[in-house]
């Protein structure tokens, strides 16, 4: 699995701090940035990881901005993509099993390093249950043709 990576200058360093994990983990990732702490616009490093899982470039995503929010707002404005914002590690797991989301968000603001990595790696293990979280997920896909 190659996952996409991307933030803003609030998520900078929680970036990087996840790229080490996963090289360390062995997965494949492609960063789109940003590359610094100087100021950027998160919805700009949201449409470039989410048109990438959306055109099946890379199979899912991780986003992080100061707080995680403004960053999954715009990532869900993206056809196909189901981002969720998760700073536990229940809600990283649910967000798998129940929401099918291709796309994890997550706040430098917010949580810590430690934390994070473990959200991380619960998000990147868990698998969609289908069953019937599968009507529920292909009515979310519906609500993006109206
Ligand atoms: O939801 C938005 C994110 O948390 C941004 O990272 C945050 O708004 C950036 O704030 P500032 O420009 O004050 O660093």
């Amino acid at each position: 699995m190659t996952l996409a990576i991307g933030s803003d200058h609030g998520g900078f360093h929680l970036k990087e701090t996840i790229k080490q994990h996963l090289e360390a983990r062995g997965f494949a990732y492609r960063d789109f940035g940003t590359c610094s702490t100087t100021s950027v616009d998160y919805p700009d490093f949201a449409q470039t990881v989410a048109q990438a899982v959306a055109d099946g470039e890379c199979e899912r995503g991780i986003l992080i901005c100061g707080t995680g929010v403004g960053i999954s707002i715009a990532a869900n404005k993206v056809k196909g993509i189901r981002a969720a914002l998760c700073h536990d590690v229940f809600s990283a797991q649910m967000s798998r099993e129940h929401n099918d989301a291709n796309i994890l968000a997550l706040g430098e603001r917010v949580v810590g390093p430690g934390l994070a990595l473990m959200i991380v790696d619960t998000w990147l293990t868990a698998k969609f249950a289908g069953g019937r979280h599968e009507q529920r997920v292909k009515k979310i896909t519906a609500l993006e043709q109206e």
